[in-house]
């Protein structure tokens, strides 16, 4: 197996095709189960279970190597220190664009994840549980930069990590319905001290914006063991975004509770006209503006072509 390296010299990064990653499934043991498959299959999303073998298999391994790493340096640190304190959890990032895949990435991972021996446990959490309820986003006029980093309560954000990662019992995040739209009043999801905490949502990488004492200048992204940006050409995202909002006008625009009741009698021409609109004027600026910049701060990038199949896979020399 022979990883291309791009640009040796100037590159901090590993590049593989998708051929050459492929090739490490045959090198990953645990393949896939019966169960794994029904259970992959079972998320409801357009996802091949080649894709699952061929790219997430051995990332899933990847993973893993760092998790069992990193608790071999919480061994030999706590003997080292006659310490006792318990290894915290895993905690990975994903990143990238509304409508990139990223909540496909985080549940296959987390399936994929929960096989290995050495994390049994592995919670999942969005970070659209912080965004700010709509009330308070129409009061500040940020209505239009639903997603942008001043959408989100981004220091609640920061103490749920911080406490996750001090090794606190049980730590509660907000939730969020895509289908009202809003912040789910009196609901929270809990998180128990797992094995691996995924953390996905579309600004995770973000460095850190304000330093001041009392702000001091931590990001959640200083408490990630390890990172993913999902990544692809903005011109294949736009399309997949429009192609899932004319999708979504018989499923969960059509729910009686949906906020976007409206949209699912649009005709075709209309709805590619209000997704193409609420892209270009929200969703694309984001990317392009707070995003995008942030790829070069994960650990692994998965470039994915127009057909949502992974093509090159990139990942940080260490
Ligand atoms: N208007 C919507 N109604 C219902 N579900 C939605 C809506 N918009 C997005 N979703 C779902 O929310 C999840 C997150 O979507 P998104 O933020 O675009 O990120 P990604 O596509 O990268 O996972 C996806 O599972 C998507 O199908
Ligand atoms: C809820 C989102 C901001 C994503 O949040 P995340 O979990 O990535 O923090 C996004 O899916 C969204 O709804 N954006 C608003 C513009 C739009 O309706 O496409």
């Amino acid at each position: 197996m022979t990883a291309r390296n791009n640009d040796a010299l100037a590159s901090p990064f590993l590049s593989f095709t998708r051929a050459e990653w492929a090739e490490l499934a045959h090198n990953t043991p645990l393949p896939l189960t019966d169960a794994d498959v029904a259970r992959v299959r079972g998320l409801g999303d357009p996802i091949d279970l080649a894709e699952v073998d061929q790219i997430y298999r051995p990332l899933s391994r990847l993973l893993t190597l760092h998790s069992e790493a990193v608790g071999a340096l919480h061994q030999a640190t706590s003997a080292f220190l006659g310490e006792r304190a318990s290894r915290t959890p895993f905690v990975i990032g994903i990143a990238g664009s509304v409508a990139v895949g990223k909540s496909t990435t985080a549940r296959v991972l987390r399936e994929l994840l929960a096989r290995w021996p050495s994390s049994p446990r592995v919670e999942l959490v969005t970070t659209d549980g912080f965004l700010l309820p709509n009330a308070i986003l129409e009061e500040r006029g940020l209505m239009a930069r639903k997603g942008f980093p001043e959408s989100y309560d981004r220091q609640a954000l920061r103490h749920f990590i911080a406490a996750v990662k001090s090794g606190v019992a049980e730590v509660s995040a907000p939730v969020y319905s895509h289908v009202t739209y809003d912040i789910i009043p009196d609901e929270c999801v809990t998180v128990s001290h797992p094995d691996v905490l995924i953390v996905e949502g579309l600004n995770v990488l973000q460095p850190a914006a304000v330093r001041t004492r009392e702000s001091p200048a931590l990001a959640v992204s200083d408490y990630f063991d390890v990172s993913i940006y999902v990544d692809a050409d903005p011109a294949h995202v736009r399309a997949w975004y429009i192609e899932r909002f004319l999708s979504f006008r018989a499923t969960a625009f059509a729910r009686e509770d949906s906020y976007f009741k409206n949209y699912a009698s649009l005709t075709d021409t209309q709805a590619v006209e209000r997704a193409s609109f609420i892209w270009d004027t929200i969703n694309a600026p984001n990317l392009e503006r707070n995003i995008e910049p942030t790829r070069s701060r994960a650990t692994i990038i998965l470039r994915k072509s127009r057909n949502h199949a992974v093509e090159s896979v990139h990942m940080r020399k260490i």
